[in-house]
């Protein structure tokens, strides 16, 4: 992340989100992090293995109130100060996960970050299930939490299945894995190797150094077409160059030069052998007879203007939350 030269790209909201609030809300490199008591948490199981950590099922033994501990591995100190200060800003608000405490292991030094436990039903056993009443209602709630955090100037930048969890018995949602979230200021250059291949923007793709919140929206508009078109991931590139061709493949490489000229960008001399001329695919010819009944013109209208190559023209979150689908009765 730095500062740079040219403002080529402005957020269409809250782009003063981090402005108007005073250093300490977003210097997170100057962040002094108060540490829990590590005697208070117990390790019961193993959930899950990320790329950063490692996360147990475990309990506050002073209320036997079950939670989950995610032990950072070895990463910049600078990147755990970023995600402890992200959670602690954003912990309270809807459907974010909440950070309960932090605690380090006093030999090792190792951090560990301990959230509300939600129990998660697998994306890939809950999403064939869902009716167009739980997407619509699903969605919401997360559009909710992108919206919220995106108001308090946060860009998630790795929104996926996988960062979902979801308890459809109680019809909790809740955005997890902020370790890859960073603040927005104007003019920024930030890095574009964020977020998972399927679900990469194309101005991650092209490098387009200065996004803004509107990548999220690129993630659920991958997330929506994959989910309704029964195509999970509905984008898959099988390395980074190769996700944009995809994407080309059905928005049409027409499209993806005007936005890369609107922007003034080069596309990189590694996309002259992989990229051909490829025309705009009508979303309809991804109807099939497993998946006619999820399709609806409102919900094609909603896919299509999110997934646009150019960010700025793509709904925000709040705008998503008013589109016609949302409304459809079943
Ligand atoms: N609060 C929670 N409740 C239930 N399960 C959770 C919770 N937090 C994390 N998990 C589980 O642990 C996994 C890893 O957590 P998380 O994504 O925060 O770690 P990570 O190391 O950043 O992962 P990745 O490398 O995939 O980005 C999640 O995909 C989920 O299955």
């Amino acid at each position: 992340m730095s500062v740079s030269t040219r403002v080529y790209s402005v957020a269409r909201v809250y782009a003063d989100a981090n402005s108007v609030r005073s250093a300490d809300y977003w210097d997170y490199e100057h962040h002094k992090i108060g540490w829990g008591n590590i005697k208070n948490y117990e390790i019961i199981s193993k959930i899950g293995r990320g790329k950063y950590s490692e996360v147990f099922q475990g309990v506050n033994v002073l209320n036997d109130e079950p939670c989950v501990i995610k032990v950072l591995k070895p990463v910049k100190l600078k990147k755990i100060y970023r995600e402890v200060k992200i959670l602690q800003n954003l912990t309270g608000g809807p459907n974010v996960i909440g950070l309960l405490d932090i605690v380090r292991d006093e030999q090792s030094k190792i951090p560990a970050l301990i959230f509300e436990k939600v129990n998660n039903v697998d994306f890939r056993v809950l999403y064939p299930k869902f009716s167009i009443s739980d997407i619509q209602y699903y969605f919401t709630q997360l559009l909710i939490a992108l919206d919220y955090s995106h108001s308090m100037g946060i860009i998630h930048r790795d929104v996926k299945p996988q960062n979902i969890m979801i308890d459809p018995l109680t019809k909790k949602l809740r955005l997890i894995d902020w370790g890859l979230a960073e603040f927005y200021h104007m003019g920024m250059d930030y890095n574009v190797r964020v977020a998972s291949r399927y679900h990469k923007g194309p101005e991650l793709l092209i490098n387009l150094q200065q996004y803004d919140y509107s990548l999220d929206l690129w993630s659920v508009g991958c997330m929506l077409a994959a989910i309704i078109f029964k195509k999970e991931p509905f984008f898959r590139g099988d390395s980074n160059n190769d996700q944009l061709v995809q994407i080309a493949k059905v928005l049409g490489t027409d499209k993806l030069m005007k936005y890369v000229a609107k922007y003034g960008i080069k596309l990189s001399s590694e996309y002259d052998d992989i990229l051909h001329q490829y025309s705009t695919k009508p979303w309809e010819s991804f109807v099939n007879n497993d998946n006619r009944h999820m399709v609806s013109e409102e919900v094609i209208d909603l896919i299509d203007k999110l997934l646009t190559f150019d960010h700025q023209l793509r709904p925000t979150a709040k705008e998503a939350i008013e589109h016609p689908f949302f409304k459809l009765s079943s």
